[in-house]
């Protein structure tokens, strides 16, 4: 895969994982914000109920406590049938009624299961003795439940179905040290109290009251409410657990329970679900009522996700645009400069001649590669310039030799045939003229074996140099086997062929320069014949002709001259 691509994944994966870690932190840093929050908010809630609401229950309870701390009351119970005890416990019980918000009381006595009741219309008066409670009669459970539990208070939530009301019994064991004397209170109008407490129309926000069972006294919703939950069996009660459909978190709230009552005050936060719908839950333990109260928060009406759209967007295109930058940079920096590297290599590795241009402006790491790539570009070219010019001047010295004698300097065979050759094709093509002149040294073999092949050799060197100084320079002259030369001359005139023919002869027979062991010039001579090409003429038709010429010269007495006609 090219960088291109992968650093397009690679980005692409970054700024993905990137965007994913920036999600999950902010909804943590959201959570805490909101779980710090809704901690402070139980805090304050209950203070402000405590002095707002639940300031008359607590004041309630508290007169109940005090009218079950009654030595009057006490010293009664000890003996109820003393008549005098008795009145003046019947007259602390009217103070009591005087007090009591509701304007009601009641009494009952453990021993004899008397029940004493007067209410706000004083409907009772002098006949405060109501009736007797019975261990088997459903309607009095409440009374032997409380004595059974043993518990100092206990709030009984029941509606009151005559007054259209719900109501709420405060009750307090009358006690004698450890033993049990009877169970006193009153009732208290609840009604206003769910209106304030319970039924606060704060989206999202919601809370209930339950007992040390967990048996729901106070919510919104009446079909949640364990009513008269004393005289019911555990099972049968309407308990916050049963609300909460995961195990773990019924356990989670389980153990918070205690933790919550130690500390009064205190809240206890955790996460629970209920119909499932998920809530921030703040648990806080009244001590003054013996109850709980859970406040309940909906994270999703109360902290939407939505919330946090615009930070998302505008991460997004700021991650997008740092994608777009880096990409941008990542072009114009490396990958550009690298495309116009890679391109360069492949032009020089195809024989490109020129250095390739590069931008000269790069600057940094991938700016000094781009520098050095092209001076070495430049070496390498220069250095393959003079290899290869070096190379022509060595072909073409190797050409120059396979076409020389290598003892006289002049064209071989080889090399005038080429030349022939090509003089051939001009004359057929362009009818340009030219002339043969074939000459042989006379009696060569008798100069090799009187005077040695040394002499032999030097006669043949003398013959060509006097063949160079006759020529022009762009006829041709080769020593064509032997003691024989063939001359090429560019000429349309037989004359001229024969003037040289014969200035050869001369000239050779003249020579000065071949000498013998005394160094005395030894006679050479040689004979020669010609002949103009003519434009139909073959090429060996040509040299035959110069052959015969020679042959004539040779048969009728050496060194001379003959031309073909
Ligand atoms: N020294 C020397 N002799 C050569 C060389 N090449 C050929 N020869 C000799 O040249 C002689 C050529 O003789 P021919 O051309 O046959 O005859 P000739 O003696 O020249 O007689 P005519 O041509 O009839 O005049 C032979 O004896 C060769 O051995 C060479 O490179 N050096």
């Amino acid at each position: 895969m090219n960088l291109r691509p992968r650093f397009l994944l690679l980005t692409t994966i970054l700024i993905a994982l990137t965007g994913a870690g920036l999600w999950l932190l902010t909804q943590q840093i959201a959570l805490g914000v909101m779980q710090e929050w809704a901690l402070r908010h139980f805090e304050t809630q209950v203070k402000l109920e405590k002095t707002r609401t639940l300031q008359p229950i607590i004041r309630e309870v508290t007169l109940a406590r005090q009218f079950a701390d009654s030595q009057v009351l006490r010293a009664w119970a000890r003996a109820p049938d003393d008549k005098t005890l008795k009145a003046q416990a019947l007259a602390e019980m009217e103070n009591f009624r005087h007090n009591f918000a509701d304007q009601s009381y009641f009494v009952a006595l453990r021993e004899s299961g008397d029940y004493y009741h007067n209410n706000a219309n004083n409907e009772f008066a002098g006949a405060e003795y109501r009736y007797t409670l019975h261990a088997d009669n459903p309607n009095d459970r409440w009374f032997y439940s409380i004595i059974e539990q043993n518990r100092d208070i206990h709030l009984n939530v029941n509606p009151d179905i005559p007054l259209g009301v719900t109501k709420l019994w405060i009750d307090v064991l009358l006690r004698d040290g450890d033993k049990i004397l009877g169970v006193v209170g009153s009732g208290l109008d609840l009604t206003t109290f769910i209106e304030q407490v319970v039924s606060q129309t704060e989206a999202g926000i919601s809370n209930l009251f339950f007992d040390h069972e967990g048996a729901i006294q106070v919510s919104r919703d009446p079909s949640q409410i364990d009513f008269a939950s004393i005289t019911k069996q555990a099972r049968d009660k309407k308990t916050i657990q049963q609300l909460l459909s995961d195990p773990l978190e019924r356990a989670q709230l389980q153990a918070l329970l205690p933790q919550v009552m130690h500390n009064p005050g205190e809240v206890g936060s955790l996460y629970l679900t209920i119909d499932q719908q998920r809530y921030l839950a703040g648990v806080i333990y009244l001590p003054e009522i013996d109850w709980y109260e859970i406040t309940l928060l909906e994270l999703d009406t109360l902290l939407p996700l939505s919330t946090f759209n615009s930070i998302f967007v505008v991460s997004g295109v700021f991650l997008l645009l740092a994608l777009l930058l880096f990409h941008l940079a990542l072009n114009r920096y490396i990958l550009n400069p690298l495309a116009l590297l890679e391109r360069a290599i492949s032009q020089l590795r195809s024989g490109q001649h020129t250095v390739p241009l590069l931008p000269r402006h790069s600057s940094g790491e991938v700016g000094r590669l781009l520098r050095h790539f092209q001076e070495m570009a430049a070496a390498t070219l220069l250095t393959r310039k003079q290899l290869e010019q070096k190379v022509q001047e060595r072909t073409e010295a190797l050409e120059r030799l396979t076409q020389t004698d290598a003892l006289t300097g002049l064209l071989n065979r080889r090399g005038m045939t080429q030349q022939l050759s090509l003089e051939h094709q001009r004359l057929q093509r362009e009818g340009e003229p030219f002339g043969l002149i074939w000459l042989d040294l006379d009696h060569f073999k008798g100069i090799n074996d009187r005077y040695g092949h040394a002499s032999g050799d030097q006669a043949l060197m003398t013959t060509a140099n006097i063949i160079t100084d006759v020529l022009r320079p762009y006829d041709h002259a080769a020593r064509w086997g032997g003691d024989e030369f063939l001359i090429l001359i560019r000429t349309d005139d037989q004359q001229l062929l024969d003037q040289l023919g014969e200035r050869l002869c001369q000239a050779v027979a003249a020579q000065q320069e071949v000498l013998d062991q005394q160094q005395q010039p030894i006679a050479l001579t040689l004979s020669a014949g010609s002949y103009l090409a003519r434009n139909h003429d073959s090429l060996e038709s040509i040299l035959a002709a110069a052959d015969q010429a020679l042959y004539q010269a040779k048969r009728h007495g050496r060194n001379h001259h003959r031309s073909a006609t």
